[in-house]
């Protein structure tokens, strides 16, 4: 196997100008999909406390177009804004779609207007429910010397599977629950199949 290390190093200057955070790509198994860690320092960084770190599945529709199938914008932008005050790393990891990639996401959005839930769909369609490997956020965290971190998450699985891979996971935080009319049915069964940890106020 090559050795796991950091390739390139910039910064980027984000939300025209407020928020400055380093992209890092890197080197080694399972950078054929470019996964990208992001950088922040800190402004309210508080000396002592691990690096709080997010680790962000790609969601095109989410992401870029604010989709309101999902709640993966509003949570990207908590992200950033919680993790530019604290200080530590975004994982944006290339797993679309869970793993499955974007065509394939579209084509169980199909299924799911006829009725099935998110984990039915990708059933049907002969995919996992969730395809996705957290070992490399790991690999990454390694590379950038963040063995103890706080995570930023309400999917315990992310939690598991970075101390799986020898990653000393001290605090997990929860991400607010970005819930409205249009996105209530997937969170809730995000909850129900996954145990996420989300709580609906009615
Ligand atoms: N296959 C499939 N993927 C989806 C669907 N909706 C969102 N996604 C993908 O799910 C990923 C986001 O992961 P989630 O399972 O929603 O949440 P999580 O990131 O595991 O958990 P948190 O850390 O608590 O947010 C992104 O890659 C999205 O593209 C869907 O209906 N079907
Ligand atoms: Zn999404």
């Amino acid at each position: 196997m090559t050795e796991f290390k950091i390739k390139q190093r910039v910064n980027i200057l984000l939300k025209a100008g407020e928020i400055t955070a380093d992209f890092i790509s890197f080197e080694g198994k399972g950078t054929e999909k470019e996964h990208i860690g992001i950088y922040f320092e800190g402004t309210e960084k508080k000396e002592g406390t691990a690096p709080l770190v997010r680790l962000h599945s790609e969601c095109l529709t989410g992401d870029v177009f604010s989709s309101a199938r999902c709640d993966c914008g509003d949570q990207l932008d908590e992200a950033i804004d919680l993790i530019n005050k604290e200080g530590g790393y975004i994982m944006y990891l290339r797993q679309e779609g869970r793993g499955i990639g974007l065509y394939a996401k579209l084509d169980a959005y199909a299924l799911q207007d006829q009725g099935y839930d998110t984990y039915q769909a990708n059933e049907m369609l002969h995919m996992p429910q969730d395809d996705r490997d957290f070992g490399v956020a790991a690999d990454m965290l390694k590379a950038l010397e963040a063995n103890t971190i706080r995570l930023l998450t309400n999917n315990p699985d992310k939690a598991q599977q970075l101390k799986d891979s020898g990653i000393d996971v001290v605090e997990v935080v929860p991400t607010q629950v970005h819930v409205h009319e249009h996105n209530r049915k997937y969170l809730e069964t995000k909850a129900e199949r996954k145990a996420h940890t989300i709580h609906f106020e009615d």
